[in-house]
């Protein structure tokens, strides 16, 4: 083999114990490594850039992220009203502390604010192993603050990039890079990528063999890799081997293992352009990567974000052009959501990494847990009835909640998907205006997409656990219980209510068997949940089943009592006044 002969260093041992350590580490506590980021930065005061949207961003893929701290800014959406370094020795110190004891993946590059602060951090890549450097080559803050001097343009040329497995660098931190060059058009947008290309990674070579099917891979940007070699078919293919994870690089080794660098320019500031375009260089093709432009002064932060989503999906073991897309789409949805989002006067604030401050709705959010009482008198949409009576879903949602509705679901079994999603969101609005919870009936894609406040699931919907795992802990899970061992599932399975029925025969539900008082009772009387009971409940015997004064029922149910009638509001008023007047005993 090409790679053989090649004599094996002591230096090489250190790799060696490291492995086996790691794999003891992992044997011991019985676990499992976790994808981790380092991110090398600068804090920011205002939180929306630097080191703090780093750990946002990696924790919202899902990804460990340590943190070396460079500098410490006290900045806000206003500017940067100060810097003060962290010493070079002291961030060498970090650097150290991290990646002797954790298992790193990726190295994540923001602010280096010294040549000593740039060479510390090429020290340490040299002395541990990590699978990809991704530089943010971070100069000038959003509001024109000079975070790098031109003192370090030429380190990062000449030191830094060499050893990025990505660059990403916005318009004018290309143009400072390439000596001032002017971008103003996608055209010179890809002839940046060209040249900055130039400036990245040299190609790594297989160096020494450590044994049978192991060799180490010296690059110009790690000291050396450990790999192992496995066929795979004709080809052999190299592994890169860290703790008891094993990455296979795909590099085959008729390939020579040359590793390309590559560049992504970020078009974000060019001007007249209507869409965002960046520009992703890999050394081979050129891709145009175009979404739309979202209007929003939210949009500090974007580049740091962009950079350490790109770290956290390496580390997961994406491929870079994959880890890019994911990372322009990350940053899109998270600007999208913060739009609207107010924090600080400055005219540029930050955005929400955890996409949790939705902007259509967060000012009627629903503050409160799930409260049973809620389940008073639920009303049960159906989409037939509604048309039958010549009326909209969110008139008839309206309707129902005037006359005393106090928790609604829609449930519509033939609606396209994309006009379920637009209509639940337009009756979100109505439900949150009267603090009104609102549910979807089995579609979990639904209510996470227009974060309605949960789902209300059936025997042979997705299980509660997984909806609770999809869902989160916030959100309202309903299951639909006919025995004691459904409902001693659903309380396992992390539901808040179950709904038990049908109590009396139904033409709503095809098919459904009919469980009577004494199966509600039944069931009731065994639930740790609150319970709410359906099927062919209406004014008539609405008072029966609550007067029975069961453990654990809350409440009614209804579809066609209230939908498949001509006044939804005279209905809904009328079982509400009647359920007001039941002698039960509604704990
Ligand atoms: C409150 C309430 N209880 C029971 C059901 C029925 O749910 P499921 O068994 O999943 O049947 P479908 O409604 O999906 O036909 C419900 N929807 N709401
Ligand atoms: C949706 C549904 N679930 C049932 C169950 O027994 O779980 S009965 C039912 C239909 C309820 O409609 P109506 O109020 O028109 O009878
Ligand atoms: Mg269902």
């Amino acid at each position: 083999m090409a790679y053989g002969g090649v004599i094996l260093s002591n230096s090489l041992s250190f790799y060696q114990k490291r492995i086996v350590m790691s794999s003891r580490v992992l044997e011991k506590n019985g676990g499992a490594s976790i994808p981790h980021v380092l991110s090398v930065a600068g804090s920011d005061s205002g939180a929306g850039a630097g080191i703090q949207a780093d750990l946002k961003t990696c924790a919202a893929r899902g990804v460990y992220c340590s943190t070396v701290i460079t500098a410490v800014t006290a900045q806000n959406t206003v500017g940067v009203q100060a810097v003060h370094a962290v010493p070079e020795d002291f961030v060498a110190q970090q650097l150290k502390s991290v990646l002797s004891d954790m298992q790193v993946d990726v190295v994540k590059s923001g602010m280096l604010p010294s040549v000593g602060v740039v060479k510390a951090l090429l020290q340490s890549l040299t002395e541990f192993s990590v699978r990809a450097l991704v530089v943010d080559p971070v100069m000038v803050s959003t509001s024109g603050d000079v975070l790098a001097g031109p003192s370090i343009l030429s380190t990062f040329r000449e030191e830094l990039l060499p050893m990025a497995d990505i660059v990403t660098p916005n318009i004018k931190e290309a143009s400072a890079l390439l000596g001032g060059m002017r971008l103003e058009t996608v055209a010179d947008m890809r002839n940046a990528a060209e040249l900055l290309h130039a400036l990245g990674p040299r190609s790594s070579a297989i160096d020494k063999v450590l044994g049978d099917k192991t060799v180490a891979v010296t690059t110009c940007k790690y000291n050396y890799l450990i790999a192992r070699l496995q066929k795979v078919s004709c080809d052999i293919h190299v592994q890169v081997l860290y703790g008891c994870v094993v990455y296979d690089t795909g590099f085959s080794l008729g390939e020579n293992l040359s590793q390309k660098g590559n560049v992504l320019v970020k078009g974000g500031d060019l001007p007249g352009s209507l869409d965002a375009v960046d520009i992703f260089f890999n050394g081979e093709h050129f891709y145009e990567l175009r979404s739309s432009r979202i209007k929003t002064h939210n949009t500090h932060g974007t580049g740091c974000t962009l950079a350490s989503c790109i770290a956290a999906e390496l580390a997961k073991g994406s491929p870079m052009l994959t880890a890019v897309r994911v990372a322009k789409r990350f940053v899109e949805t998270a600007l999208e959501y913060s739009k609207d989002i107010l924090i600080g006067n400055g005219i540029q604030g930050p955005f929400d990494h955890l996409l949790r401050l939705k902007s259509d709705s967060h000012s009627f959010r629903r503050k409160d847990a799930f409260n049973p009482s809620d389940l008073f008198l639920y009303a049960v949409t159906d989409s037939g009835m509604n048309k039958k009576w010549g009326r909209s879903m969110e008139d008839a949602v309206a309707e129902a909640i005037q006359g005393g509705a106090t928790i609604v679901q829609l449930r519509e079994k033939d609606v396209e998907t994309r006009d379920f999603l637009e209509t639940t969101k337009s009756c979100l609005v109505v439900c949150r205006s009267h603090g009104v919870p609102l549910l979807i009936n089995d579609r979990i894609d639904v209510a996470l997409a227009s974060d309605a406040d949960g789902v209300h699931i059936g025997q042979s919907d997705m299980p509660a656990t997984v909806a609770r795992t999809l869902l989160g802990p916030e959100k309202i899970i309903g299951v639909s219980c006919k025995t004691i061992e459904q409902a001693q599932q659903a309380w396992i399975g992390g539901a808040d209510y179950i709904g038990c029925g049908g109590v009396y025969s139904t033409n709503t539900k095809a098919n459904n068997p009919t469980i009577g008082l004494d199966g509600l009772k039944t069931v009731c009387s065994a639930s740790k949940l609150p319970v709410v009971a359906i099927g062919g409940i209406n004014a008539s015997n609405a008072g029966i089943v609550m007067q029975m004064r069961v453990p654990n029922l809350k409440g009614v149910a209804v579809v066609s009592a209230l939908f498949d009638r001509e006044n939804v509001l005279v209905e809904t008023k009328k079982l509400h006044a009647l359920l007001m007047e039941a002698p039960s005993k509604m704990q």
